[in-house]
């Protein structure tokens, strides 16, 4: 049994680690931070836990407790894990962070996109992208995870097999993708009201979005040369969900692409390619650690089509996040995440 703590229990992704965290047989929850609710207990909050964790309730953030853990996530905005990783790695904790705070190798580039400078530039050497379907080796040695966001983990498990066996043009991929409302937080906004984001659908952040050199990153490294990327996201009227769309052009025949997808993914636990012709639903995937994909050539032509989607809450944050930390302390890489979705 290993002890955790969570950094920003009250957010959705928070509590989404603690909904599939009642379901992992060797975790228990030590300490959950909040500083607005902290002394409230966590089923008080939210009633679906009742019963899961007697006892535990908000506390503030408290870096000698969290550091006496095994493992401590961050589910907080950008720049709190900056702020405290290197204090809780110092005393023995490692760190899974679901925020970008080290996503991007590069710190001057992270300052660009995030509209800060980074506060521990001095990590990002020891930081290790938590996307196990690339970096599993490395995983399950690190001492801090990031953890990849919602849209890139789409849209590079779609992309992968294409770039690694070189079949697509580098210069001119696209990505269009659509984010069920929960991926704006559970803070209040104008534009997660019921009123704005229902019965409505709207692209944002055409010309330039933050997960756009994160999604690039990762596509070079599986390229081995840099990628040239158009990247969408919409925000549509539902609660979770990503469905991505990736659109390539074919450099040359590529063989069964169906194939190549099958193989390439045939010993991931958290990646299940579709029979062919399939269009895969978010609702498949709803409260699963589960990305499912589906590779399309239109009229036999030069245009590959690769459909994927996931949960955001799960494989695109607080899922992936608890299969990095199965991997880190040899845990069987799904445990607490084989629940299958809710049908309808
Ligand atoms: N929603 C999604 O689909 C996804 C989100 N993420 C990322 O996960 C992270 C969490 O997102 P989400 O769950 O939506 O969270 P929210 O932004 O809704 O909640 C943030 C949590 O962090 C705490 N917090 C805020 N500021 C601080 C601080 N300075 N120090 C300590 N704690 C703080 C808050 O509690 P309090 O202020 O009371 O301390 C709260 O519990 C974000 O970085 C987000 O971008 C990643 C993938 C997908
Ligand atoms: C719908 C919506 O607003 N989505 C968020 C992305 C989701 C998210 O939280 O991204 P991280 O994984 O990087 O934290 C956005 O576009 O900024």
């Amino acid at each position: 049994m290993i002890k955790v703590g969570i950094v920003g229990g009250t957010g959705y992704t928070g509590v989404e680690l603690l909904r599939l965290l009642s379901q992992h047989p060797d975790v228990e929850v030590d300490a959950i931070t909040s500083r607005s609710e902290a002394g409230l207990a966590v089923d008080e909050l939210y009633p679906n836990l009742r019963g899961h964790f007697p006892g535990l309730a908000f506390s503030e953030p408290d870096p000698e407790r969290l550091g006496d853990c095994d493992a401590v996530f961050f589910a907080t905005p950008h720049g709190v894990a900056h702020a405290m990783a290197g204090e809780l790695i110092g005393r023995g904790a490692r760190v899974i962070d679901l925020s970008a705070d080290f996503r991007l190798a590069d710190a001057d580039e992270w300052a660009h996109w995030y509209g800060q400078s980074h506060g521990a530039p001095d990590l990002l050497e020891d930081a290790v992208y938590g996307l196990p379907e690339v970096n599993r080796d490395a995983i399950c040695q690190a001492r801090l995870i990031a953890v990849p966001g919602c849209y890139p983990t789409a849209v590079q498990l779609a992309a992968l097999p294409l770039l690694e066996r070189a079949l697509i043009d580098t210069d001119h991929v696209i990505a269009d993708c659509k984010s069920g409302v929960t991926g704006a937080g559970r803070g209040a906004k104008i534009g997660s009201l019921l009123a704005e984001a229902s019965e409505s659908m709207k692209a944002y952040g055409a010309s330039g979005h933050r997960h756009l050199p994160e999604i690039r990153q990762g596509l070079t490294r599986a390229a081995g040369k840099s990628v040239g990327l158009t990247f969408v996201p919409h925000l549509t009227p539902m609660i979770r969900g990503i469905h991505a769309t990736l659109y390539g052009r074919l450099t040359h025949e590529p063989g069964d692409l169906q194939a190549l997808f099958e193989q390439r993914f045939k010993d991931e636990p958290a990646v299940d390619v579709m029979p062919p012709g399939s269009h895969p639903e978010t609702r498949s995937v709803k409260g699963t650690d589960m990305c499912r994909i589906a590779v399309h050539r239109p009229g036999g032509g030069d245009t590959v089509v690769v459909l994927a989607v996931i949960d955001n809450l799960v494989k695109g944050a607080s899922g992936q996040a608890i299969q990095n930390l199965n991997l880190m302390f040899g845990f069987d890489e799904m445990e607490g995440l084989y629940a299958p979705a809710l049908m309808p």
